[in-house]
């Protein structure tokens, strides 16, 4: 298969190494000292499900020079959708689906509006990676899962036949029909643990043994799980207490990705997270005040460290 990676970050970085390591053909696109690492050391996975070196790797930050590819595995930060889905216009081709491996619950209405319907399929991804520093990505354990499928709930016998590939690569990769609730089930997780651990500066593991810390966790996915179903979205009343029993089997160390990017002084998804559920709260009417906290202390740092 031909795969391209908008962009080879952490998230990308590590989906395509997988598939270049089982034989398929992957351009990634990257830019700067990453991209630059990558060409000249090239692209390192440290990772509990095995370590990869992948020297002779296509890296390039020009999408018109890798053309029409069968899969598209979309991982830019939600700041920059609107712009990697115009830069990847050249890599679509008639067959080409884009898969989101995005966070949060608006990428595929930012992206099908520039790259078509028929091509842009909605993604969810379980996994915690870091680019450590250019041209190596950390994954911290335990898995890597991805769920993928359109949000209108259509069977896609081409998506079908890419998954194949995926799977026999090793890849912990899932077609479905429910995309959209999916998608909201992994994002109930991540409001969870992006608020609690951005917030808190603690690791899951010292944010489940504390009873405040705990019970704080829960409620921002209990505010997620309400607009959710608000929205129209088949979610259980009680979800929050399944993605509690998800987030009692990360490793103890894990901090969702927005705490590591606090903590690196980078820009925050905020927006797409809190942000969103303090939204829809309002939109709807339904009480989200945990959230509303989590957003307010979380903004002087949306935009990367003060000075
Ligand atoms: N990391 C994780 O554990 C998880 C992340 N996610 C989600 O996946 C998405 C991607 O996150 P993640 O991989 O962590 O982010 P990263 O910042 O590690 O990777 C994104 C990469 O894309 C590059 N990039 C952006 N636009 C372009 C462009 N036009 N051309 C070339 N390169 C470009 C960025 O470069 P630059 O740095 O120069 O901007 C960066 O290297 C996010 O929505 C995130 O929430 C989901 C699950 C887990
Ligand atoms: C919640 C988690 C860890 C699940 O993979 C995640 O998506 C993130 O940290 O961005």
């Amino acid at each position: 298969m031909r795969i391209a990676v908008m962009a080879a970050g952490a998230v990308g970085g590590y989906f395509g190494a997988r598939m270049a390591a089982a034989g398929h053909d992957v351009a990634f696109v990257a830019r700067g000292a990453h991209r630059d690492a990558i060409r000249t050391k090239g692209l390192i996975v440290e990772s509990p499900l095995g370590n990869l070196h992948l020297k002779d790797v296509n890296a390039t930050d020009d999408p018109r020079a890798v053309g029409p590819v069968d899969v598209v595995l979309f991982a830019v930060k939600l700041w920059d959708t609107e712009a990697a889905a115009e830069q990847t216009r050249p890599m679509v081709g008639p067959n080409t689906r884009v898969i989101t491996l995005q966070n949060g619950v608006d990428s595929v209405e930012h992206i099908a509006p520039i790259l078509g319907d028929d091509h842009v399929i909605g993604g969810s991804t379980y996994i915690v990676t870091t680019i450590a520093e250019p041209g190596v990505i950390r994954h911290s354990g335990p898995g890597a899962r991805i769920v993928c499928g359109r949000l209108d709930g259509r069977d896609d016998g081409t998506l079908n036949r890419y998954a194949a590939e995926f799977k026999a690569a090793g890849i912990d990769f899932n077609v479905t029909t429910t995309m959209k609730t999916d998608m909201w089930k992994k994002f109930v997780l991540l409001s969870g643990t992006s608020g609690i651990t951005a917030s808190t500066r603690r690791t899951i593991g010292d944010i489940l043994a504390d009873p405040d810390m705990k019970n704080l966790f829960h409620k921002l996915m209990s505010e997620a799980v309400a607009v959710g179903r608000a929205s129209g979205v088949d979610l259980p009343a009680n979800y929050a207490d399944e993605q509690m029993k998800t987030a009692q089997g990360f490793p103890p160390s894990m901090r969702a990705s927005m705490a590591n990017d606090l903590n690196n002084g980078n820009r925050l998804e905020l927006d797409w997270l809190a942000g969103k559920v303090v939204e829809l709260g309002h939109k709807f009417s339904v009480p989200v005040p945990a959230s509303e906290v989590i957003y307010a202390v979380l903004k002087p740092y949306r935009m990367g460290r003060p000075d």
